[in-house]
Formats: C-alpha cells, sequence, structure tokens
C-alpha cells in the first residue's frame, strides 16, 4: 500500500556503506556496500539474522558510528563531513532513541525521564516538565506523570521511553528492538503507537527487530544479510 510514491521527502539516504571492525586478521567486514533511501513519514523496519550488520546500520545512520566509505545523509546532512560537536548538537536536535531496555533513570518518576531530553539542552524545568506532560499525553500515559519506573508495567515503560524520544519532536527516531522484553499484544501497542506517531507527526521511524509478529507496521521491510541490504519490501 505505502510506496516510495507517497513518500517524496528523502529522510536519509545511504549509497555504498562500507563499514568494517578491527583490522589485519582480525578484520570484520560489516557492511559491505549498504544501499537505501528511507522517507520522511515512513515507518522501516531492517530484520535480518545475527551479525548481518543491523545495529552497525543504525549506528551509522544515527551519527553514533563512523564509516569506512560511501555516502550517508541524514536530513539532507553529509554525516560524514561534519565536526564530532555539529554531530553530537545534530543527534541531539534530529533523532530520538527507543532501546529493547527502556533505559529509564530509576529514580526519576515518568514525567521527570521524558524531560531528561530537554533539559540537557538547557530548557528550563518548568517548560521541560509541561512538555514532557504533553508528551505523555500522546502515548496515553496521561495518569502515571508521577510513577516511578519500578512502579510501572513493561509497556507503561516502553511508552514513557517513547515519550522521552518524542519530546523534542526529533525528526528521526531509531528503535531496537523495541518489542522484544514485551508480551505480544503489549508489543502491538507500542508499534500502534510507533506508526500512529510517523504519520501524525511525520516522523520518520526506523525499527531493528527481530519479532515476527509486527512486520505488519511496517510501510517498508528491509531484509539485510551479510552486511548488505538484499531487498526491500513495500507493504
Ligand atoms: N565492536 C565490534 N568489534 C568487532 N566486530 C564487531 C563489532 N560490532 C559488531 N561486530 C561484528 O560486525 C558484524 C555485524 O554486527 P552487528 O552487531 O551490526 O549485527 P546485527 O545484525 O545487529 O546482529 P544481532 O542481530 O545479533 O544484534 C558481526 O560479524 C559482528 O560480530
Amino acid at each position: 500500500m505505502s510506496n516510495e510514491k507517497e513518500f517524496k521527502e528523502i529522510a536519509i539516504h545511504c549509497k555504498n556503506i562500507v563499514k568494517a571492525y578491527g583490522s589485519g586478521t582480525s578484520k570484520v567486514l560489516a557492511l559491505r556496500g549498504v544501499d537505501v533511501d528511507i522517507y520522511r513519514g515512513e515507518l522501516m523496519m531492517i530484520v535480518g539474522p545475527s551479525g548481518c550488520g543491523k545495529t552497525t546500520f543504525i549506528s551509522i545512520i544515527s551519527t553514533m558510528l563512523s564509516f569506512d566509505s560511501g555516502v550517508c545523509k541524514v536530513l539532507g546532512l553529509d554525516i560524514s563531513k561534519i565536526s564530532e560537536k555539529d554531530t553530537v548538537l545534530f543527534r541531539r536536535e534530529n533523532i530520538g532513541f527507543v532501546f529493547q531496555a527502556f533505559n529509564l533513570l530509576p529514580a526519576l518518576t515518568a514525567q521527570e525521564n521524558v524531560a531528561v531530553p530537554l533539559l540537557v539542552k538547557g530548557i528550563e524545568r518548568k517548560e521541560a516538565m509541561e512538555r514532557s506532560a504533553k508528551a505523555l499525553v500522546l502515548v496515553g500515559l496521561n495518569k502515571r506523570h508521577s510513577a516511578l519506573p519500578s512502579q510501572m508495567s513493561g509497556g507503561e515503560k516502553q511508552r514513557v521511553a517513547i515519550a522521552r524520544a518524542i519530546v523534542h519532536r526529533p525528526k528521526l527516531i531509531i528503535c531496537d528492538e523495541p518489542t522484544s522484553n514485551l508480551d505480544h499484544s503489549t508489543g502491538l501497542n507500542v508499534m500502534k503507537l510507533l506508526s500512529k506517531l510517523s504519520k501524525e507527526l511525520q516522523t520518520t521511524v526506523i525499527v531493528v527487530t527481530h519479532d515476527n509478529r509486527i512486520l505488519d507496521f511496517a510501510d517498508r521491510i528491509a531484509y539485510m544479510d551479510d552486511g548488505k541490504i538484499t531487498h526491500i519490501k513495500e507493504r
């Protein structure tokens, strides 16, 4: 149903990305020439066997990891050409992360956890807490502002993590196995939420997953094998 014709604006452009770890006899070629365009507002899933390069690929497009050759433009910016300092600022401004382990700070309430990226950016506490409250409403957690992570279910924790990922309105959300610590129906609800956010906020959402049960939520699925994207399935 959704295809390249619907998603006109390219959010991520990768051409022949190559990445090796180590050197000499211990050199591992993790990416052997990745080509892909990912569009604004689409939810793209990345699947493939263990060791095929998924984490390496999302680490590169989220500006966390350098690469050896090729071109990678994220939101129009050639990320191999910007300084370390500008990369950090770019990431803070434009990218939100969601991880399988939620990564919430245990001593902070839901609202405080969501406010963290704003406080890090230097936004004053009152405004950060107000924006955090709005993000919690967006993920359907309006009544859980003052709950600590230890008082929340897995699904609630992941929704807090998603609120934290979107609170600064990033253009890109990178999710690494977002449902693997959740039961089936909670995982489906989390994906429903990510899909809704991609459309309502026109945010590009990239999800690495081993969870076949959530593939229906993708606009497109990129299949990786042995350091390459071998094919892309339109849905
Ligand atoms: N820091 C590193 N040093 C050396 N080799 C690495 C490093 N990180 C990854 N690799 C190797 O690079 C290849 C790609 O790894 P990567 O973690 O990107 O795969 P993956 O598809 O995410 O795997 P999984 O599904 O198991 O998480 C693998 O052969 C892996 O062993």
